[in-house]
């Protein structure tokens, strides 16, 4: 076994150190680790890189083909997690199908929140998207605040809203807050590289006091987050239930549909619909950030935006899901968004949990297997001039181009692990770019001179990518369009 073992040809990768293996070569997450993981593939002249962790294989991909090939197409053996020990096991969010293992309970969660997300489901929730795309109108309008913090807002009142039927506070609402404490642990503890505990599971039972486990101490305070996250929106929702206050939403339809008499069926319901609160409350957020920057950089674009929502809209009403696939070029903005810097730049890590090959290189049960969306989004065969920001790229006689490849093919992963809030985000998304570049002109801030003062195309180095903070301003076109939604 051993002699066939090794004439088993592994993919190409950076030769390692004995014992430690690569992981000098590891980028770290700080370090914009799809640039550096797209640099290791060219230095190596592979599409599949081998990386090995203290023992672990790490599949890097960097082009579509084999994303597509593993994947998708064998997604049966490519759609468990690994083990996650810092975020399920230490920091209590074994709740979380997104970073759950394969299995019946992941499996149920999945259907959950697919009754109620897939395309056909979602329109009962458009009206609540779109009162809250007016509510963000009305917060640009007021000109206080900074963008960032009111995207959150509107975004973390759709989530609130959709899943739980939870009117957020105008100002710092505490489910919102939880959320994003929420969404930092999952990006700080699940970045490769970040925890040695990953790679050394046995650390795990190091007590906290211990010099050198500060992780356990971190896990601690986050594990209260996790607890928070999973039980205080649900029980408020209970308690509006038991009141007969809770109408439409996530939990009262699932609940509707599986009852709650079963503890595991309740268990599941719970998790289902923390895991959407907390996917759901930052993602779009930072897509709609890079939007504002895109904006504030190409003003062409917008003027182009605006005259195709004066020419289908009009100036008399704003927006709404009825004009949804008939605005071209505001479905073209949102693919270029989803493209230009995309918000996950390197895929949630997959494992493998068979023996597999692949193009003649042998794939380790057990492998993590990672995709670098951004090499697939910045693919020079595919998309010409790929650093610039260019909706037209995407479009054709005056329609969408449908031989463009669509960046949503990739941008929300991969098989059975997609993500299941994909047409959530894309509407969502969509109503708020739609809504505000029909109202509003964004452009550089002005100095002194009224010049305006440099603005620089530059992202957080985080697994959910988003612009550094940047100054804009954001102007109403006109008294007209200001009147076409409520403000203070
Ligand atoms: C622009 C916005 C978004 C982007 C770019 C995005 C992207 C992704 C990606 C790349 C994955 C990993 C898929 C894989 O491992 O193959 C994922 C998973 C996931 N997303 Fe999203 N997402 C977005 C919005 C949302 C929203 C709004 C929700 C909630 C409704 C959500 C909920 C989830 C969940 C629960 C998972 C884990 C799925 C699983 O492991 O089975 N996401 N998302």
């Amino acid at each position: 076994y051993m002699k066939r073992r090794g004439l088993r040809r592994r993919p190409p990768g950076p030769r390692g150190l004995p014992l430690l293996g690569n992981v000098f070569d590891i980028p770290a997450p700080s370090d914009y680790p799809w640039l550096k993981y797209h640099e290791l593939c060219k230095q190596h002249g592979t599409d599949i890189l081998r990386l090995d962790a203290l023992g672990t294989n790490i599949i890097m991909i960097d082009s579509l083909r084999p994303a597509v090939e593993l994947l998708d197409k064998r997604s049966s053996i490519y759609s468990d997690r690994p083990r996650m020990i810092m975020l399920n096991e230490l920091a209590g969010f074994g709740w979380n199908y997104g970073s759950m293992q394969y299995g019946d309970d992941w499996r149920e969660c999945r259907k959950m929140t697919h009754r109620e997300l897939h395309p056909g489901a979602l329109t009962k929730y458009r009206p609540v998207l779109l009162k809250n795309a007016h509510g963000f109108l009305a917060r640009l309008a007021s000109g206080r605040g900074a963008v960032p913090a009111h995207l959150k807002h509107a975004i973390g009142a759709n989530i609130m809203e959709v899943v739980y039927d939870i009117e957020v506070l105008p100002e710092d609402d505490p489910f919102i807050r939880l959320a994003e404490a929420g969404q930092e642990c999952i990006g700080r503890s699940t970045t490769g590289g970040v925890y040695l505990v990953e790679m050394l599971p046995f650390l795990k039972s190091v007590p906290a006091w211990f010099p050198g486990a500060g992780f356990k101490r971190q896990a601690a305070v986050w594990r209260r987050a996790a607890e928070k996250q999973l039980h205080v929106a649900y029980d408020d929702f209970l308690r509006r239930l038991n009141m007969g206050e809770a109408s439409n939403c996530m939990a009262w339809s699932l609940m509707e549909e599986f009852g709650t008499g079963d503890p595991v069926t309740e268990k599941r319901l719970k998790a289902t619909t923390a895991t959407v609160y907390l996917g759901g409350a930052e993602t779009s957020a930072s897509a709609l950030h890079t939007f504002f920057l895109a904006m504030a950089l190409h003003p062409a674009v917008q003027a182009k935006a605006r005259e195709e929502l004066d020419r289908i809209v009009g100036a008399h009403r704003l927006p709404s899901f009825d004009d949804f696939g008939s605005i071209p070029y505001i479905d073209a903005i949102v693919k270029e968004i989803l493209r230009w810097h995309p918000i996950v730049p390197i895929l949630m890590p997959h494992k493998l949990c068979e023996d597999d090959v692949y193009e003649g290189y042998h794939l380790e049960k057990g492998s993590i297997v990672m995709v670098n969306i951004w090499a697939i989004l910045h693919d020079e065969s595919r998309y010409t001039n790929p650093f610039a920001f260019n909706p037209d790229r995407f479009m054709k006689d005056g329609g969408l181009d449908p031989d463009a490849f669509d960046p949503e093919e990739v941008a929300f992963g991969f098989g059975r692990r997609v993500c299941p809030g994909r047409h959530l985000a894309y509407e969502t998304v969509w109503i708020m770019i739609a809504s505000v570049l029909s109202c509003f002109e964004i452009g550089r801030t002005k100095d002194a001179d009224g010049q305006g003062i440099e603005l620089r195309e530059q992202f957080v180095s985080s697994f959910v990518c988003e612009p550094k903070p940047f100054k804009c301003e954001i102007r109403p076109r006109s008294q007209q369009h200001l009147e076409l939604f409520a403000h203070p």
